[in-house]
C-alpha cells in the first residue's frame, strides 16, 4: 500500500496518462474502421455501353453491353445488359426491298435509346456485323447486298449513338470473335492480377473451343496441340500477355437452313417429282415446297434441274433417323484430303483438342430435344437413341404435344438434330470417346454465347495484348491489411508501454 502511494506521489500523471492513451487507442480504432468503411462504400454505378447488331441469315438481334467505366480493360467485366430481337427475317431477305432492311431495325434501336441513359448516347458505339446470309447475297447479287448495307447504315447513323459501321464480317472473323467471347466470359484469359503476379504464369492457359451453327454458315474454332498447317485457318492472338495460336474454319452453306437445301437437292437429283418422300421429317408431315426456294441459293446453284410444271412439290415425311443420317452424310465429301488431316470437303483440320462450347442453333436444337439439361453429359449413344425416337414420332402427335413451338422449327427438328450429329461426328470427327468434351450452351453468366461480344471488345480495343499493370493487392485488401497492421502496432505499443511502466515500478520498488 505504501509502495503504491509512493508511486502515485512520485508520478502524479500516471492516471491521466493511462486515460489519454486509452482514449487515443479507441479513437484510433474508430478512425481506422471508419476510413475503411467510407473508402469501400460502393460507388454510384458509372457504366459505359456498347451496341452490336448481329445480322444473321435468319434474323437480326441487337445486343447492348455494359461495363464499369473505370475498369474497361479488366477481363470479364463487360456484360450483356439487354437483347432485342428484330421482328421479321434477316437483312439478306430484303434484297428486293432494301429500305425495308433499315426500317426493320428501328424498333430495337428505339428500345436501345430507352435503355441506355441519355447522357451516354453520344459516346456509345453501335456497329452491325452481317454473317452467312449476307455473304451469300453478296455472291449472288452484289448490288442488292450493297443496297441493303446502305439502308441499315442509314438507320444506324441517324441514331444518337456513335455509328461505327455496318459490314459483312468474314467467316474467319465470325469464328474468332465467337472464340474470344466464350473465353472472355469464362475468364480464361488470365490477367495475372493481384497475388498471382508474384508467381510465374503457366505456359499455356486452357481455352474453350467454339462451335457456332447458324442458318447459312457454321464455324469451328479451337487451339490445337501442335502446329497449324494452313495459314488461312490460323490466327495468332496475344491477349492479356498470353499468346494463342488458334485454328478456325467457317463453312459457308453448312448452316442448317442451307444444309437442308443441299440435302433436298441431292435427293431430287435434278428431277423434281410431284412429291418427295423424306426420312428427315416426321411421319405424316407434309409441306408444299417451291422448287425455286431450293435451287435459288448459291449453295445449290451448281446442281442442274428440270422442274415439273407447277414448280412445286410435296415433301412427305417418313421419320427414319437412320435413313436420314445416310442422306445427310452425302453432303459431306470425305474422299480427298490434301493435308495431314481434314474435316470434310478437303478442308484441313488439326486433331480436336480440349473442351468445346456449342452455341446458337446447336443449342436451340439440342435444348429442344432435351439433350442439354443433364447433370452428366449425354452420351453419343443416347443422342442417337433420342433422335431415333423423336424422328419416328407422328407429326400429329408432335403438334399436339408442342403447341407453344413454332411449326417451322418443330417440323425441322428431326432433320436439324440429325444434321448436328452428322456435322459433329462425320464432319468434325467427334467420336464416342470425346463426345463429352462438347457442352451445348446458350449463355455464360448473363451473356449470350456468340460472336458479338468478341467483335465489340476488338472494335473498342478493350482486350489489351499485355496484362495491364495492377497493384499486387485489390484496394479493399490493401485497406484491410493496413487496419490489421495498424492495430497490431498499436497493441504492441500499448503492451510495450505497460511493460515499460511495470519495469519502472519494479525498479522504483527496489529503490524504495
Ligand atoms: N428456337 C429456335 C430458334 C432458331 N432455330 C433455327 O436456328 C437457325 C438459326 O440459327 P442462328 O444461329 O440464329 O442463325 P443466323 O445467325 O441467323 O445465321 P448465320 O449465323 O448463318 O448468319 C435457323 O435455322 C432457325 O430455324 C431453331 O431451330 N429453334
Ligand atoms: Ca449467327
Amino acid at each position: 500500500m505504501d509502495t503504491k502511494r509512493d508511486m502515485k506521489q512520485k508520478n502524479p500523471w500516471h492516471r491521466q496518462l493511462t486515460v489519454v492513451i486509452a482514449f487515443l487507442f479507441v479513437w484510433g480504432i474508430i478512425a481506422l474502421v471508419t476510413t475503411a468503411v467510407v473508402q469501400n462504400k460502393p460507388l454510384p454505378k458509372n457504366s459505359k455501353y456498347g451496341i452490336v447488331l448481329d445480322a444473321g441469315s435468319s434474323h437480326t438481334s441487337l445486343y447492348i453491353y455494359e461495363w464499369p467505366a473505370e475498369k474497361q480493360n479488366d477481363t470479364g467485366v463487360v456484360q450483356q445488359l439487354h437483347v432485342c430481337h428484330v421482328k421479321g427475317p434477316g437483312i439478306s431477305s430484303y434484297a428486293m426491298d432494301p429500305e425495308g432492311a433499315g426500317r426493320s431495325l428501328q424498333d430495337c434501336m428505339d428500345e436501345a435509346k430507352r435503355i441506355i441513359p441519355e447522357r451516354r448516347h453520344e459516346e456509345t458505339p453501335v456497329s452491325l456485323g452481317a454473317t452467312g446470309g449476307m455473304r451469300l447475297l453478296k455472291l449472288q447479287n452484289p448490288e442488292g447486298s450493297e443496297k441493303v448495307l446502305s439502308s441499315v447504315e442509314k438507320t444506324l447513323s441517324s441514331s444518337p449513338f456513335e455509328f461505327q459501321g455496318a459490314r459483312i464480317i468474314t467467316g474467319q472473323d465470325e469464328g474468332a470473335y465467337g472464340w474470344i467471347t466464350v473465353n472472355y466470359l469464362m475468364g480464361n484469359f488470365k490477367q495475372g492480377s493481384g497475388w498471382l503476379n508474384l508467381w510465374p504464369k503457366p505456359e499455356t492457359t486452357e481455352t474453350l473451343g467454339a462451335l457456332d451453327l447458324g442458318g447459312a454458315s457454321t464455324q469451328i474454332t479451337f487451339v490445337p496441340e501442335g502446329e497449324i498447317e494452313s495459314l488461312e485457318s490460323s490466327l495468332y492472338f496475344q491477349l492479356y500477355g498470353n499468346k494463342y495460336n488458334v485454328y478456325t474454319h467457317s463453312f459457308l452453306c453448312y448452316g442448317k437452313d442451307q444444309a437442308l437445301k443441299i440435302t433436298l437437292a441431292k435427293q431430287l437429283q435434278g428431277h423434281v417429282p410431284d412429291s418427295l418422300v423424306d426420312p428427315c421429317f416426321n411421319p405424316g408431315f407434309i409441306k408444299n415446297m417451291s422448287v425455286h426456294s431450293i435451287y435459288s441459293s448459291p449453295c445449290t446453284a451448281g446442281e442442274s434441274y428440270t422442274t415439273n410444271t407447277q414448280g412445286r412439290f410435296l415433301l412427305k415425311g417418313t421419320g427414319n433417323a437412320q435413313q436420314c443420317r445416310e442422306n445427310v452424310k452425302q453432303i459431306f465429301n470425305l474422299t480427298h484430303c490434301p493435308s495431314s488431316s481434314c474435316s470434310f470437303n478437303g478442308v484441313y483440320q488439326p486433331q480436336l483438342q480440349g473442351n468445346f462450347g456449342a452455341f446458337s442453333a446447336y443449342y436451340f436444337v439440342m435444348a429442344f430435344l432435351n439433350l442439354t439439361t443433364s447433370e452428366r453429359p449425354v452420351t453419343l449413344v443416347e443422342v442417337k437413341e433420342k433422335l431415333r425416337e423423336f424422328c419416328s414420332t407422328p407429326w400429329q402427335t408432335l403438334k399436339e404435344n408442342f403447341t407453344n413451338v413454332k411449326e417451322k422449327y418443330l417440323g425441322e427438328y428431326c432433320f436439324s438434330g440429325t444434321y448436328i450429329l452428322t456435322l459433329l461426328e462425320t464432319g468434325y470427327k467427334f467420336s464416342p470417346e470425346n463426345w463429352n468434351t462438347i457442352r451445348f450452351i446458350k449463355k455464360i453468366g448473363d451473356s449470350d454465347a456468340g460472336w458479338t461480344l468478341g467483335y465489340m471488345l476488338n472494335l473498342t480495343n478493350m482486350i489489351p495484348s499485355e496484362a495491364p499493370c495492377s497493384p499486387p493487392l485489390p484496394h479493399a485488401g490493401y485497406i484491410s491489411l493496413m487496419v490489421i497492421f495498424s492495430l497490431l502496432l498499436m497493441g504492441l505499443l500499448v503492451t510495450g508501454w505497460l511493460c515499460f511502466g511495470k519495469t519502472t515500478c519494479t525498479s522504483q520498488k527496489e529503490v524504495v
